[in-house]
């Protein structure tokens, strides 16, 4: 199988334990990808070197140009709540797109970023800038996100950052959040498309005032197959003129042509497709002899799993009950998360995985994108993610979206996707091509090597403190 994967690396190749470091932070326009090991630490000298680079390193979407965030005049409230945020400095998305976003009159957005650079704060802090906090209960801002998780997220991150705001209301509009008495009583809404819709056709949430109409995941959002069809009777609800924002880490050709169309004459910050892995996630793949042996490596897996927080991707919701079930009987600690539970189920599970409570969450697509749990240093794609009729295509923005949910905001993680046959094989080699990555074998007849290929990177994460957030920005 080898000779269909030009980008699969051997482990006969050279062994990742025994690779440089990453060129990560060169400062050149050159594909990252200089053979085989891309990602993995192999010392914490190492690691403080890049540390470094990275700070002056143009492509690098965690350096700006600028030095704080007050030279991007935003609100002294606003300030205070990225310091306690202890955010010093923006990335780059956040300073390339907060300009153009700010600006008057304003202008539309179709803004792309790797993910775990931070899209949310930038589109939060223009929220919070547009909105006038001498009406509380109007509302003001309206956000869509996939999820449920999501939609609590990006509410979170609004009532953080503007907790200096005097007079800030933030709801979700997701199912049974909205009492049906009151309606909607918030400057700023934070939604799912199918609740939000609901919810203005009730006319239990006046949308007549609203300035701004943000779209987080915006091409999952606006795809036709999906919630595009919802988002645009939303959107066709709404004030002619609202300043609409599109954010995401993928942006599919098909996709762009519509979200132009959406967001008409917009800003646009686009990246390359080969620009889009996020450096620090060492990209892994575990050849699996067949497919039942799949459960056994997993469980095998399980001490590396646990020495972090991780997540295992399936693609059913019953593969994800299934799996859980046999690890539990077989003496694991695992949760699993999907949309066949109730709401606030959900909601309690997710709360569960962020506080560290519980470590390891099986799920299905529903959490791959945008869900932001720092303490994540491994993600399994346990099926490895496709889409079309009969699902024939390799999915290559959902791969990068699930691996996404590690190496967030300069962190370092592992990805590691099963194959087991030529299907599988085949899927993860386009993707591994489309990205122009190289992905490292793991083998299960090794499991030495493999322990130590993946130890290897997770422990240099959680060795190191000064891989906090707060550290890229000083
Ligand atoms: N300027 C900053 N300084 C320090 N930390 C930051 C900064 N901006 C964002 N972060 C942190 O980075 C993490 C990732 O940010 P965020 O969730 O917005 O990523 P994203 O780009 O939306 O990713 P995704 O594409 O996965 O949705 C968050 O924990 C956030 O608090």
């Amino acid at each position: 199988m080898a000779d269909l994967a030009s980008r699969i690396s051997k482990p006969s190749d050279a062994p990742a334990s025994d690779a440089p470091a990453p060129a990560e932070g060169n400062g050149t326009e050159q594909p990252i990808d200089d053979g085989l090991n891309r990602g993995l630490i192999e010392s914490s000298y190492d690691v403080e070197v890049k540390l470094s680079d990275l700070q002056n390193d143009t492509d690098n979407p965690l350096a700006s140009g600028v030095s704080s965030f007050e030279e991007l005049g935003l609100s002294k409230q606003i300030n205070d709540g990225l310091l306690a945020m202890n955010f010093k400095k923006p990335s780059k998305i956040q300073e390339k797109a907060l300009p153009l976003m700010l600006s008057n009159p304003p202008r539309n957005m179709i803004a792309q970023s790797q993910s775990g650079t931070g899209k949310t704060a930038a589109f939060v802090l223009t929220v919070l800038s547009r909105v006038d906090f001498t009406q509380p209960t109007q509302p003001q801002a309206l956000l869509l996100a996939p999820s449920r998780e999501l939609a609590r997220q990006i509410q979170g991150v609004i009532k953080t950052i503007g907790q200096f705001c005097e007079n800030l209301i933030v709801e979700a509009a997701i199912p049974g959040s909205i009492s049906r008495e009151t309606g909607v009583k918030a400057s700023a809404v934070v939604g799912t498309p199918g609740t939000v819709l609901d919810l203005v056709r009730r006319r239990q949430f006046d949308v007549s005032k609203l300035k701004v109409l943000v779209i987080d995941e915006a091409d999952n959002m606006l795809d036709q197959q999906g919630m595009g069809d919802q988002c645009l009777r939303v959107k066709n609800m709404l004030p002619k003129n609202i300043q609409t924002l599109l954010f995401s880490a993928t942006f599919p050709d098909k996709v762009m042509n519509y979200a132009r169309k959406f967001a008409p004459n917009a800003n646009e910050i686009k990246l390359r497709h080969q620009d889009l892995t996020v450096k620090g996630i060492s990209q892994m793949y575990m050849d699996c002899p067949d497919e039942s042996k799949k459960y056994d490596i997993l469980c095998k897996l399980y001490g590396l799993m646990t020495i972090g927080s991780s997540v295992i991707f399936v693609k059913t919701r019953e593969s994800a009950n299934e799996i859980q079930r046999r690890m539990e009987a077989d003496g694991h600690k695992v949760s699993v998360l999907h949309g066949a539970y109730e709401g606030q189920n959900r909601d309690a599970l997710l709360d569960d995985f962020r506080s560290g409570r519980s470590k390891v969450l099986i799920t299905t697509n529903v959490l791959a994108r945008g869900i932001d749990v720092s303490s994540v240093s491994m993600v399994i794609n346990y099926d490895i993610p496709m889409k079309g009729p009969g699902d024939r295509e390799p999915d290559a923005e959902t791969y990068l979206h699930r691996i996404g949910r590690t190496g967030r905001f300069g962190r370092v993680g592992v990805s590691i996707s099963f194959v087991y046959d030529r299907k599988s094989f085949e899927a993860l080699s386009q993707i591994a091509d489309w990205y122009q990555i190289d992905l490292v074998q793991l083998s299960p007849d090794d499991w030495d090597l493999t322990e130590k290929k993946v130890q290897d990177v997770i422990k240099s994460s959680r060795a190191r403190p000064e891989y906090a957030p707060s550290a890229l920005g000083n």
